[in-house]
């Protein structure tokens, strides 16, 4: 009996529980700073909040963050990291994920998308349903590439940067740290940290 909680019980959380059920996780339940008010997620219990889960590690064979907020999710991560909490990998089914990619604890990979060979995700990070991480991508600690969102070969990603709905990102591009790429952007250049950044070329706002 493979047992995991989910810290986040958000919608978000409910796509990674699904990932979770499909990809052979027996029991999947929620914990969340909002409970008690909330006792559930979906079809999924919120059995407690971030206390309850640190105190209760010892019940479950991994531990993942649905925390939509890049920062807080690594904030939480890095906190159940110090709790010997067991950060897992979870990957959908129908995603394609290359045996020479590398993939770090605490990051999710949805349904269709695809990550290949040479690829590096960080830790905490997000493959959105539909979305194209190519080969030798660099994506550091908290990335969230949304929704059929597509990185060409060689694009390097900083520190949780989120690349938004249907983008495309030129190969060999360099994303900063904390950048925000619009949704439908077409990304042609190198942006700098913290940048806001869309349209087709994206430019930073
Ligand atoms: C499973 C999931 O749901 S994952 C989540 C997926 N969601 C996304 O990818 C959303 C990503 N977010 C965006 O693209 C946002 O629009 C942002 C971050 C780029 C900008 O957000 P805000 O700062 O709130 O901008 P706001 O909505 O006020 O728009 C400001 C102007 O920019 C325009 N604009 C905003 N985003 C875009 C875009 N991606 N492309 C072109 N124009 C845009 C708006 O139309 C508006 O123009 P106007 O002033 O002429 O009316």
């Amino acid at each position: 009996m493979k047992r995991l909680a989910i810290l986040g019980a958000s919608g978000h959380g409910k796509v990674v529980a699904d990932a979770a059920e499909l990809s052979g996780w027996d029991e999947v339940v929620f914990y969340d700073d909002a409970w008690p008010v909330i006792e559930t997620n979906g079809n999924w219990p919120v059995q407690g909040g971030s206390r309850e889960l640190i105190e209760s590690l010892g019940r479950y064979d991994g531990v993942v963050v649905a925390i939509g907020d890049s920062t807080v999710r690594l904030e939480k991560l890095t906190e159940l990291e110090a709790g010997n909490a067991s950060l897992v990998v979870i990957i959908h089914p129908s995603a394609q994920v290359s045996r020479y990619a590398r993939v770090s604890p605490g990051t999710v990979i949805f349904a269709n998308s695809a990550v290949n060979a040479g690829a590096e995700l960080g830790k905490g990070c997000i493959i959105n349903t539909g979305s194209v991480v190519e080969h030798d991508c660099r994506l550091a600690d908290g990335v969230h590439v949304s929704p059929n969102a597509a990185l060409a070969g060689g694009v390097v990603v900083g520190r949780a940067s989120w690349i938004g709905i249907g983008a495309a990102v030129k190969q060999l591009v360099s994303i900063g740290d904390g950048v925000v790429v619009g949704m439908g952007a077409v990304v042609t250049r190198n942006l700098s940290d913290g940048v806001v950044a869309f349209g087709n070329p994206a430019r930073p706002t």
